[in-house]
């Protein structure tokens, strides 16, 4: 079956579902638009909802990371099969998502001084409100956030890289099971092999 990844050339939403598919070994067309060249009209007017990623398959089309994540990793043994598991890693993909939500308001400020302020504010605050439960979900099973890996272990290895990429940091350094963690999931057969060879991202 034909499937087709959409996202930009960077570490952010679309490179957790890069490294799922990598990891589960699906073949997929890895579709790359240059960020830097953004807004591509004819690319942004066929996308749903203006954004990526957008995933194809089978001729069908899907958006919200999340959701594309969730579906493949449904697919390829990643999600938990008892429904109250499933819940628990769905919120779980959502307050990592809260999290980011944080650093994109520093991402898209113009303003230099607010830009400042932002920064700051996730230096000192949001990074360790965050972190630290993460750091003690992963404590209670063993290193994953659920009973063994899944797909939302990827997502945050993802935002762990995005956020590094975006504020000059390495975040996981504070923070020693979510260090685990990422040392894990980019030593994972598939995914490994995809860090080495892919470009370098820079914003
Ligand atoms: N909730 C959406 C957010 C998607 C999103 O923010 N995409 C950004 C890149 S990470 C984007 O397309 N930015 C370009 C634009 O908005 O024109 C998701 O999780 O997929």
């Amino acid at each position: 079956m034909a499937r087709k990844l959409h996202y930009f050339n960077v570490n952010g939403l679309g490179e957790p579902i890069r490294y799922i598919l990598h990891y589960a070994g699906q073949k997929f067309e890895d579709v790359q638009y240059d960020v830097k060249k953004w807004p591509i009209p004819h690319v942004k007017d066929f996308l749903p909802y203006g954004q990526l990623p957008l995933y194809e398959e089978g001729g069908k089309t899907l958006n919200q990371s999340l959701a594309i994540a969730r579906y493949i990793a449904s697919q390829v043994h990643l999600l938990p099969t008892d429904a109250w598991e499933q819940a628990e890693i769905d919120a779980v993909a959502l307050n990592i998502y809260d999290y980011w939500s944080k650093v994109v308001t520093y991402i898209k400020e113009t303003d230099p001084v607010k830009k400042a302020a932002y920064k700051k504010e996730i230096l000192e605050e949001f990074i360790n409100f965050y972190f630290s439960r993460f750091e003690k979900e992963l404590k209670k099973n063993n290193g994953f956030f659920g009973k063994k890996l899944t797909w939302v272990d990827f997502v945050l290895v993802g935002i762990v890289e995005a956020t590094n990429l975006f504020l000059g940091i390495e975040v996981q350094k504070q923070f020693p099971t979510v260090q685990t963690l990422v040392t894990k999931v980019r030593s994972l057969p598939g995914v490994k092999e995809y860090i080495a060879k892919r470009t370098p991202y820079q914003v």
